[in-house]
């Protein structure tokens, strides 16, 4: 078996399902809900087209919202492709009108606006101010945090009443421990406040005086962070969409909105409560046509406030907010993208536990089969004892059949070789999927980060001579180029000499941020003895020494003293040239980005805007310039070193053919690859109670946690959700994860785990491993046994192939 990507639909005939809803009258709101790969993006994208073609409707009329930018782009590059297929084609009809042909010519697929409703939001505020307003800025979370801490006054009051505020973030942690420092309860409390704003929380009565103190402490920081937000012009993502809601609700409609005419809406099941009344304004305000397509079963989202009872309640709720019944659900029921060993198997796991049922759309949605012709390819598992030896080997089954002659199963029991497409197939085609992509685990109780399955693999690749593309396997901060040009940075805007020490060295800041400062520097120190080789015949030596003149207001007579001041960005930048990681390695490209996101947002919140200011004094207290390097060091290079900045793989327009992909399983939504290798528990090794969470709960996540603390406060959405206990909804939210995995793949899927898990009497229970809720499993055969017979040492599943 090649390892082709399938043929686009447009090449082939739609079903009949499509042409339904193709068909769809344009007035009426429509929802189609249908199973992985079952062609709902590609029914937007012709649907899209249609209306364009068809309808007449202008591009820039009609709106394509998704989840992520990977898959809005993935969807403008098919609106591309496709249209300028069906234009070239209908212009060469005999005897089109003249008209007719004009328009065509003129039609620009690329005005359509699709994004993520975020970036959509952003665009459309952003562009519509009048010249006098100030810029709208927004914010990350990380920013957000940092807001909280200081304008919301978090700091104080975590430290004056931290035995309640800690007791009650406690279950909101990534590991459910209480808060011990003032940038831990921030952290936990980021999630909370956004989710005011997007469950539409009544926070009045959530603060009220008859509420526990912690509750009333976090609605004023809360309040506080919010007048502060909205005083500075600035938004965070929650904000931003709650912006958006308001014009709506008020009938100003944004210019980039106005004339919208189609609402297409991509991945609806994971829409929250305030994008879905954004959605039910702009389509009342603007009278546009409105289709959602989803799948209940994939709803992974709930973590930033998706509600999937919303998409499973969308007829009721179109009926009572817009006043009209929509169409639908029409169901679409073929898979076009897997092969039909892979449907099964996801098709089975799906409907696997019993608890499950009554959490899927009703009435049940139906059964997806498979397009294509057996592939006699069996669903595959490689399960080794250890992570190091799993790496091992998986490397040496890519190699086989990436680099080598292909794949062959020794036994014979599928006849197919397994190898890479001919016409240029590589690597890129195929990608490995897991809870999470980190390649180091979390350092717990002091003790040393140990390496993760997917560190193994990029050395055992690398040994093979193969790469890995996975940014966000490692934190920013440990990156060796990270903190090279992290290092000569700190080391150009301050100085050791300095009285004798490096400003930071004074600050009050974590000692988690010095630690990892002081690395930094002594990497950046290492990296200036080695001289390296000038850029354009410039040492690095003199960059750096440039730039400790202007800060140390020495007589300079480099372009540098000419300005007032200089953003921090300018710095980095000057820098890069000796770390040209950053400028050939496709990861260093990334991270680069992130670098260059958090030196940006500090012009949004930071005093001096992120900006290195021409010092009078340098060693006064009161100097603006001394100032406005701590405020650099404490806004830009504190939350680095604090971890707190997310790198963003997103920003690639493609990830290099030549390595393997590594993407978390969130991240790998609406996406498609030949080859999908699932990491169902490659480090689970034992049955350790730290990573239940990612296998069985045994008690509700962080995020069902928010859920039910909020739910007496969210009078339409905490019956709804609260409906199903919190433990319910956590093996939910595992079972759709691993739903969304297993059907990526186009022509093989192969899962990846630890031995110990197989074993007959195992311990480490596992849903993506078949596992259900009431701790039976369906891998393990328990149908009796002859007598005399003994149960095997390990089970051995009849429709997976062990390799
Ligand atoms: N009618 C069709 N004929 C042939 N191929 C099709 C058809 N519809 C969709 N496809 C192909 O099937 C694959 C899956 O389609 P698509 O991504 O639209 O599915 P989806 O329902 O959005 O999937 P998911 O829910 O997993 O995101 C794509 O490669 C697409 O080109």
């Amino acid at each position: 078996m090649d390892l082709v990507e399938q043929t686009p639909a447009i090449a082939r005939r739609p079903n009949d399902e499509q042409q339904v809803c193709i068909r769809a009258e344009v007035a009426r709101p429509t929802m189609i809900v249908a199973g992985p790969g079952s062609g709902k993006t590609t029914v937007l994208v012709l649907r899209a087209l249609r209306h364009m073609l068809v309808d007449r409707i202008a591009p820039e009329n009609i709106v394509i919202t998704t989840f992520t930018k990977k898959a809005a782009r993935e969807i403008r590059s098919r609106l591309i492709e496709w249209g300028e297929a069906l234009v070239d084609q209908a212009l060469a009809t005999p005897g089109l009108d003249p008209e007719d042909a004009a328009t065509l010519r003129h039609l620009d697929v690329n005005r359509v606006v699709a994004g993520t409703l975020d970036s959509i939001c952003q665009e459309a505020l952003g562009s519509d101010r009048h010249a006098d307003e100030p810029p709208l800025v927004t914010l990350e979370a990380f920013a957000a945090n940092v807001l909280l801490q200081r304008r919301g006054r978090l700091g104080q009051i975590f430290n004056a009443n931290q035995a309640d505020m800690a007791a009650y973030l406690a279950p909101f942690t990534f590991d459910g421990t209480p808060p011990a420092t003032v940038g831990e309860a921030g952290r936990a409390l980021v999630p909370l406040v956004e989710r005011f704003i997007q469950d539409r929380v009544d926070v009045t009565a959530f603060g009220a005086a008859n509420q526990p103190l912690a509750q009333r402490l976090i609605a004023g920081i809360a309040a506080d962070y919010r007048t502060y937000l909205r005083d500075n012009n600035l938004l965070d993502f929650s904000s931003l969409e709650e912006a958006m809601l308001t014009r709506l609700q008020a009938r100003r409609v944004p210019t980039l909105l106005a004339g919208t005419a189609v609402v297409l809406v991509d991945e609806y099941q994971d829409t929250n409560a305030l994008q879905e009344a954004i959605y039910f304004e702009l389509v009342l305000a603007t009278g546009a046509s409105f289709t959602v397509v989803g799948d209940d079963d994939q709803s992974l989202y709930r973590f930033r406030g998706a509600t999937i009872e919303l998409f499973r309640a969308f007829v009721d709720r179109c009926h009572t907010r817009l006043g009209t019944v929509p169409q639908g659900p029409l169901y679409l029921v073929e898979n076009y993208r897997s092969t039909p060993e892979i449907v099964e198997f996801f098709n089975g796991f799906i409907r696997e536990d019993p608890n499950f049922t009554p959490a899927r759309i009703q009435p049940p949605k139906p059964v997806i089969r498979a397009n294509a012709a057996a592939s006699e390819m069996p669903v595959l598992a490689m399960f080794r004892p250890d992570a190091a030896t799993l790496a091992n080997d998986l490397s040496g089954f890519l190699s086989d059949v990436f680099r080598g002659g292909g794949y062959r199963d020794p036994n014979g029991r599928y006849p197919d070789l397994l190898r890479r497409a001919a016409d240029g197939g590589d690597l890129g085609d195929a990608v490995l999927l897991g809870f999470s992509a980190l390649e180091m685990q979390r350092p717990f109780r002091g003790n040393l980060p140990k390496p993760r399955f997917a560190h193994h693999l990029r050395n055992a690749l690398l040994g093979r001579d193969m790469a890995m593309f996975n940014p966000r396997g490692r934190s920013l901060r440990d990156i060796e180029q990270v903190e090279q040009l992290l290092g000569l940075a700190i080391l150009a805007i301050d100085p050791p000499n300095r009285q004798g020490e490096h400003l930071f060295e004074t600050m009050t800041i974590t000692n988690e941020a010095k630690f990892f400062i002081r690395r930094w520097v002594a990497a950046g120190q290492a990296l200036l003895a080695a001289e390296p080789t000038p850029v354009y015949g410039r040492p690095l030596q003199e960059e750096v020494a440039d730039w400790n003149n202007f800060v140390l207001a020495r007589p300079n007579s480099n372009p540098k003293s000419s300005s007032r001041d200089w953003p921090f960005l300018d710095v980095l930048y000057g820098l890069v040239p000796w770390v040209p990681h950053f400028e050939e390695d496709p990861e260093g490209q990334v991270y680069l980005e992130a670098l260059s996101r958090a030196a940006g947002q500090a012009s949004g919140f930071s005093a001096y805007s992120g900006k290195l200011v021409r010092p009078v004094d340098p060693n006064a207290d009161t100097d603006h310039g001394r100032r406005s390097i701590l405020a650099i060091l404490r806004d830009v290079i504190a939350p680095i070193a604090e971890n707190v900045i997310e790198v963003d793989e997103e920003i690639m327009p493609s990830v290099p053919r030549d390595r393997l992909n590594v993407m978390t399983i969130h991240q790998a939504k609406g996406l498609e690859y030949p080859l999908v290798i699932v990491d169902v528990g490659a480090d689970f090794s034992t049955d350790s109670p730290k990573n239940r969470f990612r296998r069985f709960p045994d008690t509700p996540s962080a995020t069902a946690q928010i859920e039910d603390a909020l739910a007496p406060f969210t009078a339409e959405l905490g019956p709804l959700r609260t409906a199903r206990s919190g433990l319910d909804r956590s093996f939910e939210d595992l079972i759709r994860l691993y739903y969304v995995a297993f059907s990526r793949p186009q022509r093989v899927l192969m899962l990846v785990g630890c031995e110990k898990m197989l074993r007959w009497s195992a311990t480490i229970k596992n849903v993506a491993a078949g596992w259900r809720q009431d701790q039976s499993w369906a891998w393990r055969d328990t149908s009796p046994q002859p007598t005399g017979r003994r149960n095997p040492s390990v089970v051995t599943p009849p429709s997976i192939h062990f390799v």
